[in-house]
């Protein structure tokens, strides 16, 4: 599904990527961790397409990327991520904003066609936003843009879900619901990468995890081998705990305050 090999990028002086090499095949989830400013985010745009490497190479979906048309293998792809909603008009309504995601466009500017505007409705059900279809987007709670973006990746059932922190800003309630959603998505066949800040989100549907540290790829494989205290301690360089419940890893500090020595 996706296959980044020696990928390297340096911006003026600073290099961002040193290396990474990271493999996610067919029937597996995954997480990406790691610090603020190791990476992630800059990985991501790469699988989507939106920035190359100075060096490497990237096979998504069985396309190397600079060998093919990008917005071709955009139409597998779902991206989740706050730029996003960013770019979306906010006086349009709901179900207008989801509808766009078929064609991979930011706003229509001609007639819906009617089986667009009803997958459209039934994917806002099945996120439980199907009353407020006719709202304009900017009225809509922070939790509920998110599910909306949710329903809006799955337009164009994608491959591939690739989401940018999808559960920041949302309080416990919303993110647990959000979750749930995400849950679901067994049920379609479709490979997630999912980035956070956060071990409690790595509900039961993720299979792996990638730790980026520094633009390298610090630990990557099955989940339960990724999160160990002395993984998660060193990529943090703090000490940490991990402790697995219902099916998800808590993590909690080991010692309060203080960088670990
Ligand atoms: N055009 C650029 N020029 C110089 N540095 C850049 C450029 N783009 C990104 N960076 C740097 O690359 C690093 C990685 O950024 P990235 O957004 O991928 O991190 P991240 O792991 O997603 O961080 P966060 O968790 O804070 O969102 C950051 O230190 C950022 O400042």
């Amino acid at each position: 599904m996706i296959q980044m090999e020696k990928l390297y990028l340096t911006r003026g002086e600073r290099h961002i990527l040193r290396g990474v090499d990271l493999s996610i095949k067919q029937g597996e989830q995954w997480v990406i961790l790691g610090r603020n400013g190791s990476g992630k985010t800059t990985l991501l745009e790469m699988m989507t397409g939106y920035m190359f490497p100075s060096s490497g190479t990237i096979d998504i979906l069985g396309h190397r990327f600079g060998e093919c048309d990008v917005r071709e293998v955009r139409k597998d792809i779902g991206y989740i991520s706050q730029s996003l909603v960013e770019k979306l008009t906010l006086r349009d309504p709901v179900w207008e904003v989801v509808a766009t995601g078929e064609y991979a466009f930011l706003r229509f500017y001609q007639e819906i066609d009617e089986t667009v505007r009803l997958k459209a409705l039934q994917l806002l059900d099945e996120v439980g936003l199907g009353h407020m279809a006719e709202q304009p987007l900017g009225t809509l709670s922070q939790g509920e843009r998110k599910k909306m973006l949710l329903a809006r990746a799955l337009m164009s059932d994608p491959k591939l879900l690739i989401m940018d922190e999808p559960c920041a800003g949302l309080d416990l309630y919303e993110r647990e619901k959000l979750l749930t959603d995400l849950g679901k998505l067994k049920e379609r066949s479709i490979t997630i990468v999912y980035v956070t800040h956060h071990l409690e989100e790595i509900i039961p549907l993720f299979t792996h995890v990638a730790i980026v540290q520094d633009g390298v790829i610090a630990a990557a494989g099955p989940k339960q081998q990724v999160l160990t205290n002395e993984i998660l301690s060193r990529a943090y360089n703090y000490p940490v705990e991990v402790e697995w419940a219902h099916g998800r890893p808590w993590i909690r500090v080991a010692a309060a305050g203080g960088e670990q020595g």
